[in-house]
Parts: C-alpha cells; sequence; structure tokens
C-alpha cells in the first residue's frame, strides 16, 4: 500500500557549534526560537509548533521530517519500510515532545539518508514572531542528495505519493501536493538535507534578503534568480555547516489532470532563467 506523504514537515540539523547555528537560524534567516533544552534549539516558520531545530552532533547526520494522516497510516508505513528491509524505530516519547508530534518512525532510505514519518504535528495558537522581517511565509521543501536517482526517485514515487513535476538532467523535482515541488533529489556521492526552502512573500522580500546578506558576509551561492522550472524567484545562500537555504517566491502550482512532467537539460539556464549560475558543485557538474 501507497506511503500517502501529506506535507514535509520539519528538519532536524546538527551541527559542531550551537551558538553560531542559532544565531544565524534567528538572526540571519529569520525564524522564531521556540524550545530550548541545553543541547537542542527549535525554531517555528509557518503555524506549526516546531519546523526546524539545530542540536550538537555530525553535521553529516541531519533529518528531514514527513507528515502522515494519522496513526494507521504511520503503522502501515512502518509495515511496508519492514517488508522492504528497513530497520524502522518508533520514535520514544521524549523525542515526539522533541519534534512537537503525537508519534512518529525513523529510518534510513536506501542511500542512508535519515527520514521519518510523523503524525499528530502540533500547531501553535499564536501567529510566528519572526526574529527579522524576512518574509516568511513557511517551510516549504527540501532538497535531498541522492546517490542513486533512480533509485530515490522510485521510493518516493512508488512507494509513496510523489509525482515527478519536472527533470533536470537527472535531477528530480517531486511534488506530494499541488506545489510544483516538495522534494528535490540532487545527484552526489552522498545522502541527506542538501537544502532548506522557505517560501517569502514577495520578490522585494528576495531583494531585500539579498542586499541584508551580503552586508552581513553570508555566502550566496546561487541567485537571484528565477527557475523555469517551478516559476519559482530564489536566492540560496550557506548557513552554518555548509547546509544551503533558500528563499523563494511564487512557486507554481500543478493540475494534476493536465499536467505532464517536462525534462529540462542538465545546463545554468535550466536552473535560473534570468542567468544566474549556481556556485553549488552539484548543479555545476
Ligand atoms: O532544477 C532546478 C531547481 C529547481 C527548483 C525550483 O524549480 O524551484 C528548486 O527550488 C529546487 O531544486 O529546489
Ligand atoms: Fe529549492
Amino acid at each position: 500500500m501507497t506511503i500517502h506523504i501529506k506535507d514535509v514537515a520539519y528538519t532536524r540539523l546538527k551541527t559542531s557549534d550551537l551558538g553560531a547555528a542559532t544565531d544565524f537560524a534567528s538572526r540571519i534567516l529569520g525564524l522564531q526560537p521556540v524550545e530550548r533544552t541545553v543541547r537542542c534549539h527549535g525554531f517555528r516558520s509557518n503555524e506549526r509548533a516546531m519546523t526546524l531545530s539545530y542540536e550538537e552532533g555530525n553535521p553529516g547526520e541531519n533529518i528531514v521530517g514527513f507528515e502522515l494522516g494519522d496513526e494507521d497510516e504511520l503503522d502501515r508505513a512502518a509495515a511496508t519500510l519492514e517488508a522492504m528491509g528497513h530497520v524502522v524505530r518508533r520514535g520514544s516519547r521524549e523525542q515526539c515532545e522533541q519534534r512537537c508530534v503525537r508519534d512518529f518512525i525513523g529510518f534510513r532510505d536506501a542511500g542512508g539518508a535519515q527520514i521519518e514519518f510523523a503524525v499528530g504535528l502540533e500547531v501553535s495558537g499564536n501567529r510566528v514572531f519572526y526574529s527579522r522581517d524576512a518574509g516568511i511565509t513557511g517551510f516549504s521543501h527540501v532538497g535531498l542528495f541522492s546517490n542513486d536517482p533512480i533509485r530515490d526517485e522510485h521510493f518516493w514515487t512508488q512507494v509513496c505519493n510523489a509525482r515527478v513535476s519536472d527533470r533536470v538532467g537527472e535531477l528530480p523535482l517531486l511534488r506530494i501536493s499541488q506545489i510544483h515541488h516538495s522534494i528535490a533529489l540532487i545527484p552526489a556521492p552522498r545522502s541527506g538535507v542538501q537544502h532548506i526552502n522557505h517560501q517569502v512573500q514577495s520578490i522585494d522580500d528576495v531583494q531585500r534578503s539579498f542586499a541584508l546578506l551580503r552586508k552581513q558576509n553570508v555566502p550566496i551561492v546561487f541567485g537571484p534568480g528565477r527557475h523555469p522550472t517551478s516559476g519559482a524567484r530564489f536566492i540560496y545562500f550557506e548557513g552554518p555547516d555548509g547546509m544551503v537555504f533558500e528563499y523563494s517566491v511564487g512557486v507554481n502550482e500543478v493540475d494534476e489532470e493536465t499536467y505532464r512532467e517536462r525534462q529540462f537539460g542538465f545546463e545554468p539556464t535550466s536552473f535560473c532563467m534570468w542567468g544566474a549560475k549556481p556556485a553549488i558543485k552539484e548543479l555545476t557538474s
């Protein structure tokens, strides 16, 4: 039975410098700090209680969490994954509390990436109080490294409910709703989270952040530009431990009945129609 993912829910990043990462997430990225323990600092970007966290540890060991419908679906997903040979672990009470979810399962995908499926994502009664006026409207998608995009595309589209919106060379952009993509699989000899996207309100927010990031000496690794794939206007920049963050606005929505996936060439104009060139090695070689 298909694992029906509703949305991308959270990323949990590890860092060797929790202080610097926390400073970046609030002062630069602009998220609202929420739960905080000595070793783990949480942040929110939309109505959810937590959408990103930093904790002390190996930066290569980051986690991405997706939302499933209910506990029955979670049980069925666990059974499906176990039947495929994955080792599935159930979140402990404490781990659920850290994530602000009712229940979750965790497993490593075939490439070794740490994936979680969660239910009962806590929503906050208070609107988000962003640390700066970056214009963020929410957490929207992740790029995941893949050492075998065909195998991983099969997992997300055949075992789960994702559909291919576009491909750039072998890089598929996968949707799980009408939004053009929630997962991008970036071919690379490694696994885990490659970039984290937050949507912003307008192109003015992209440009304002461009100025702010330059002033703060944050490495800008792509843009400002416009993706011909999703139509989004974007800027990509580098945070702690080399993690790439993206702000974008205007991601197309897809009409499920009429949309047909498209194949783009693996070349700069497929990544940006304004002429910006990515300084991200996986998008250039
Ligand atoms: O292939 C290039 C990038 C595409 C997009 C997009 O169409 O919006 C991304 O945001 C992405 O890869 O994450
Ligand atoms: Fe993106």
